[in-house]
């Protein structure tokens, strides 16, 4: 990468390899989380590997979700009539940033901060896809995502 080029998300993050440890390790917490496990208990092995491709996607990696697992509107199905609420998307959230604390992800502000909005909105989405009545739209975008107002890594 040049060095006058901003990375992407998933540059900083270490890419697929580490985005993969981390869905792995946060999709073995969760099985065992009170609150979380009964809604995970019948997800299919290849789960946390699926996790993994979208966010690679969204955060400016390669098109793996969208070419190989069914875009984003196969993600918002996943969702539907799920009945996900307030408490298990914080706890969704919180156990996914803890297990970027334990794996040594990058914790610098800028990258943290970004991607906190990018859970935020994304895990509010889901809520909202769960709910009785949501429905799917075929022409749905990958949502892409940087690295908002903070522009890119601290520079010293
Ligand atoms: C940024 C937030 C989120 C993202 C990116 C995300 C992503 C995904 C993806 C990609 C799938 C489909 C996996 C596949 O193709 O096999 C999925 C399924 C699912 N998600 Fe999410 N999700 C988010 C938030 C949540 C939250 C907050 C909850 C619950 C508290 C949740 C519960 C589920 C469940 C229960 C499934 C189906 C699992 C199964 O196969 O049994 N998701 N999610």
């Amino acid at each position: 990468m040049p060095d006058n080029e901003v990375p992407t998300l998933y540059q900083w993050l270490g890419g697929i390899d580490a985005l993969e440890r981390l869905t792995n390790r946060f999709y073995e917490r969760v099985r065992t989380d009170a609150l979380l496990g009964p809604v995970f208990a019948h997800m299919d092995a290849a789960h946390p590997r699926h996790v993994a491709a979208f966010l690679a996607e969204v955060l400016g990696g390669p098109s793996l979700y969208s070419s190989q697992h069914g875009g984003h509107p196969h993600m918002i199905r996943q969702h539907l009539n799920r009945h996900l609420d307030q408490a298990r998307r914080r706890r969704w959230v919180a156990l996914l940033l803890e297990t970027a604390d334990d794996l040594g992800m990058p914790d610098d502000p800028e990258f943290r901060s970004a991607l906190v909005g990018y859970l935020e909105w994304g895990s509010r989405l889901a809520v909202i896809n769960s709910q009785p009545g949501a429905t799917v739209d075929e022409d749905a975008p990958m949502p892409q995502w940087g690295w908002g107002e903070v522009k890119g890594p601290y520079v010293a």
